[in-house]
């Protein structure tokens, strides 16, 4: 199921205010891609351009290069899940699924149903009495079940406690293994979910800023650990991003990859070396500078 999303030069603006600004994007299809942004970034309003939801000011998205605003094709392989209001929503789950799976041309219902059970959710009542984290996890089921060449989730976690997130992290894992598609996980979790990302998007007051393989991005960074005084030495003069402290060991991220003389020399001194977190390097790259 190939599916590439591609922004070319994209601007939206509502009334004067400029939600994205001038942005390219290309997103490779079958991979998990992680959006992640600061509130207001502009994350909702790439991914509604992306399902045609709306149309852009300036600029095309195109999905396998034909634009998909007002594409009945494209639109139909696009899932774009998010927080529904379903206050008026009287109707039970079975009924309420007829309609993805009428719609929806990879629906299947087998894994919906295994999905409803994985989330223990109730069939007897209108999901309108749903709990907040009962309707994600329904949202969730018509996500994954939908299998759409494009699937997006956009915070679609909200409300699900952690067991309930863990087996929807399990099951895009699981699924994609089975019937890769082309994913896109929009989140404010970033150190709860970075593990099930393939690739890298981040965005700042509307403008890319980054769009890259989870490896590269680890190394675009480090982390030192261990005896609190020796790195305090070895990262002088590097860039700090954040540091913990747990009696006499310290552990210390770093931007900027590290030469090869500084390994050795982290080595010599006993100082272990690991990947940087995206969640530090997503807070350096987006911090307002002062
Ligand atoms: N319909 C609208 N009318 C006017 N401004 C809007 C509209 N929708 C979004 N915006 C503005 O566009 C900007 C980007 O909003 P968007 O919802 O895309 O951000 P986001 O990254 O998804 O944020 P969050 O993480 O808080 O959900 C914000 O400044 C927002 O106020």
């Amino acid at each position: 199921m190939d599916a590439q999303i591609k922004l070319a030069n994209v601007t939206l603006k509502f009334g004067k205010f400029e939600a994205l600004k001038d942005l390219s994007l290309l997103l490779e299809s079958n991979r998990i891609h992680g959006l992640i942004g600061r509130n207001g970034a502009g994350k909702t309003s790439l991914l509604s351009l992306i399902a045609a939801f709306r149309d852009t000011t300036e600029g095309q998205v195109f999905i396998d290069g034909e634009p998909v605003f007002e594409n009945a094709d494209k639109m139909l392989q696009v899932s774009f899940i998010y927080n529904k209001d379903y206050k008026e929503e009287y109707e039970k789950i079975p009924q309420f699924l007829e309609f993805p799976e009428y719609y929806r041309p990879n629906y299947d219902k087998e894994y919906a149903d295994y999905l409803l059970k994985r989330f223990k959710l109730p069939l007897d009542k209108p999901i309108s009495k749903l709990s907040k984290g009962m309707q994600s996890a329904l949202n969730a089921v018509i996500g994954l079940a939908s299998r759409s060449p494009i699937t997006i989730f956009d915070e679609a976690y909200v409300g699900m406690d952690a067991p309930a997130r863990e087996i929807f992290y399990q099951e895009i894992l699981a699924d994609q293994a089975k019937h890769p598609r082309t994913f896109i996980l929009s989140t404010h979790l970033v150190s709860e979910m970075d593990y099930l990302f393939d690739q890298v998007v981040i965005i700042d007051q509307g403008r890319l800023v980054l769009n890259e393989d989870y490896e590269t991005i680890a190394s675009r960074g480090a982390s030192i650990t261990g005896a609190a005084d020796q790195v305090d030495a070895f990262v002088a003069g590097l860039k700090v991003l954040n540091e913990q402290k747990l009696g006499g060991t310290k552990s210390v991220m770093v931007y900027g990859a590290l030469s090869e003389e500084d390994q050795q020399k982290a080595q010599q001194l006993g100082l272990e070396i690991g990947p940087v977190s995206l969640q530090d390097l997503f807070i350096h790259l987006t911090e307002e500078v002062h």
